[in-house]
């Protein structure tokens, strides 16, 4: 029995989430932006528990098969922003044979639209991942957990993301590089990040970091509020210049760049896999979700994968590597099912061991602050979800792509910041701000969708007492990101069932200078909103009541930390559950290489090998592993 179903089925119980039920993806919000598009489709005659299917893209195996063959030269698991590059990369080479196995479903034109971006996080295109139970964060989310949710499609987390494009300081790398791990200094990496992107960055396209003849589209977002011109003009007069802030020559705020195309989300799917599904020596299969990494136990070498798909259990061998691409949780999840990780805790789970390696043993995640919300004295200048979306703007995002349905989240603009609390030498930021063109209200009145905080988990009772009385109308929010946390997580095993989900520990803010550093960057944002071209909008932070917070004064640093432990959300950057390191670091799971230690012809590319904290969000840096990884590979077989 695929227990993940159960969870799933169990999750929406409710009927009123059920509304396509019978559709292969079901939206629970009425009255949404999705049921405006659902609805224009519907008018032209469309069944609606048909039409996702019709939408949705597919990956037949070649001639005529109906089931993979018994052997391919590597074998991939995760067709997610790292798996889908490097599967597109080693079979360019006609000889070579890939099997690329995911556990999700192809993706449709609805995960297209980036407006929608914070939906797709209650459908079956996400694993529905939480963190246990911790005293102290997430108090204000359903029943006190914070959500991780992954991406659950051809094209992994890519999918479901928010599209957003960066790509870490150069010092950073240099460091992980400083570390013992060659190959990923800043100048290695961006030769990779530079491979995959083709750049149409008004102004920026011909910075000598930037490429515009790759594969992988990185644009500015085609609408824009008022708003990021103040945050803009805000940020320099503070002193941060208005740069491409990927620049590794300067740090400062600028437009936020994303993979999008003419305002359609650009998937790693689509841009690495869509193309390449003719290819003969490329199979990809879909809704196969694999158990176990086969590895011989006398000479310790991988060589198939068992796995599931229509209920059915299968192996299937690789004659070079197998190579592990499930991303943060599942990567590490399969080793220990297989036999990969810490003695004692494989043991405990009656698994037997075959390699003992501090597997899942770090985890850093990147959270933040959704709560810094600063009400206007104007009107219409910040997005609204129930004005910007009508049929008329949904007709015109299918022919132009350029209106409020290209804005991923209504996220507008970036800026890296360091707070007096950061002691680190170098010129790397603690915090990135990342500026709304509204607010966590944005969403809301009678027929908002409430996507955003119900993505993020926000109970309704929490959400209308805080904000309740500003919701839905004009507001500018940044929210500071903790890029550098001191508080570590780790992964284990629940069970040596492989359908079950893996105990999660974020372990969030444990460490005081994590609380300081967000007050310190909530005095920043302060700052920003006191300058002219915040004050021309009449900004003012909104003191938002806070149950457990009221015994605090508004807007001292204890009130601050108490709203931070009410909302505390995840930008989703879980890394280092499979951390790479030279050999001898007892921390390290794979070689700079990406080798499994100890295991031959195995593999992890994927962002759980991160070995640091990056001033990055995830997506960009997973696919250049996958382009970087593709190139050692190629290497070790010389094709
Ligand atoms: C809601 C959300 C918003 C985000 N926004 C951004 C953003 O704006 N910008 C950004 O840079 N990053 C963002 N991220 C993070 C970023 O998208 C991910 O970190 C990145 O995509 C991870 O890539 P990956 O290759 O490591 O793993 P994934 O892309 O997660 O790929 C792993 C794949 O493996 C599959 N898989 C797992 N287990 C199995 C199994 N047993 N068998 C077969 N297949 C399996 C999964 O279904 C998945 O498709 C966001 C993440 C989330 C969740």
């Amino acid at each position: 029995k695929n227990k993940y179903e159960t969870t799933n089925n169990n999750l929406f119980s409710d009927p009123k989430m059920n509304r396509f039920r019978n559709g292969r993806l079901f939206f629970p919000y009425q009255h949404s932006i999705a049921d405006s598009i659902l609805e224009a489709f519907g008018r032209k005659g469309i069944n609606t528990a048909d039409y996702f299917e019709f939408l949705r893209d597919s990956y037949d195996l070649p001639d005529g098969l109906t089931s993979p063959l018994p052997e391919y030269d590597f074998i991939i698991v995760g067709a997610g922003s790292a798996g889908s590059v490097l599967a597109s990369r080693l079979s360019e080479n006609k000889n070579i044979t890939v099997l690329l196995l995911e556990a999700g479903k192809p993706e449709t034109l609805l995960t297209d639209v980036p407006a929608l971006a914070p939906y797709f996080q209650a459908t079956d295109y996400t694993w529905q991942y939480y963190m246990e139970p911790q005293h102290g964060v997430c108090m204000g989310m359903t029943n006190e957990r914070c959500f991780w949710p992954r991406g659950k499609a051809v094209g992994g987390t890519s999918v479901i993301n928010y599209m957003i494009y960066t790509r870490g300081r150069p010092q950073e790398w240099d460091r992980i590089a400083a570390d013992g791990n060659y190959g990923w200094s800043y100048n290695d990496v961006l030769h990779y990040y530079k491979k995959s992107e083709k750049a149409d960055l008004d102004g920026y396209e011909m910075n000598h970091s930037r490429n515009r003849n790759g594969v992988l589209p990185v644009q500015f977002v085609p609408k824009r509020t008022k708003l990021i011109k103040a945050f803009l003009e805000a940020g320099a007069i503070l002193g941060h210049p208005t740069i491409d802030y990927n620049s590794p020559d300067q740090l400062g705020f600028g437009y936020v760049q994303v993979t999008t195309e003419g305002g359609h989300r650009a998937s790693a799917a689509k841009v690495f896999l869509h193309k390449q599904k003719k290819r003969r020596n490329l199979h990809i299969l879909p809704e196969t979700i694999v158990t176990k990494v086969l590895i011989d136990p006398y000479n310790k070498t991988a060589y198939g994968v068992e796995f599931s798909r229509n209920g059915r259990l299968y192996t299937v061998s690789a004659r070079k590597e197998v190579i592990l691409s499930a991303g943060p949780i599942a990567s590490p999840q399969l080793l220990m099912l297989s036999g990969v990780g810490p003695k004692d805790h494989l043991n405990s789970k009656d698994i037997h061991v075959i390699e003992d390696l501090p597997v899942g043993k770090t985890l850093y995640d990147h959270i933040c602050f959704p709560g810094t919300i600063f009400t206007l004295n104007v009107t219409n200048v910040s997005i609204h979800e129930s004005t910007a979306i009508t049929l008329t703007s949904i007709f015109s995002w299918l022919r132009n792509g350029d209106n409020e349905l290209s804005t991923p989240g209504a996220v507008e603009g970036i800026g890296y910041i360091k707070t007096p609390i950061s002691n680190d030498p170098e010129p790397i930021p603690d915090i990135e701000l990342i500026s709304i063109g509204g607010s966590l209200v944005a969403d809301g009145g009678p027929s908002g969708s409430k996507a955003v905080r119900r993505g993020m988990r926000i109970r309704k009772q929490v959400f209308d007492q805080a904000f309740g009385s500003i919701d839905d109308t004009d507001t500018w929010s940044a929210f500071p990101m903790l890029l550098h946390p001191k508080s570590v997580g780790y992964i284990e095993l629940k069970d040596k069932n492989p359908f079950n989900y893996p105990k999660m520990v974020g372990n969030y803010l444990t460490d005081p200078t994590d609380i300081a550093t967000f007050v310190a960057a909530i005095r920043y944002i302060q700052k920003i909103a006191a300058t002219e071209p915040f004050q021309k909008f009449g900004a003012r932070i909104y003191p938002a009541d806070y149950l457990p917070c009221r015994s605090f004064e508004f807007d001292s640093d204890a009130y601050w930390e108490c709203a931070i432990r009410m909302l505390t959300a995840t930008l989703h950057h879980q890394i280092a559950t499979c951390r790479m390191g030279p050999a001898g670091d007892p921390q390290a799971v794979v070689d700079p290489e990406l080798r499994v230690y100890g295991i031959g012809r195995l593999r992890v590319v994927d962002s759980s090998i991160i070995p640091r904290t990056v001033s990055i969000h995830t997506n960009a840096p997973a696919m250049m592993i996958g382009e970087k990884a593709a190139d050692m590979i190629k290497a070790t077989w010389s094709i």
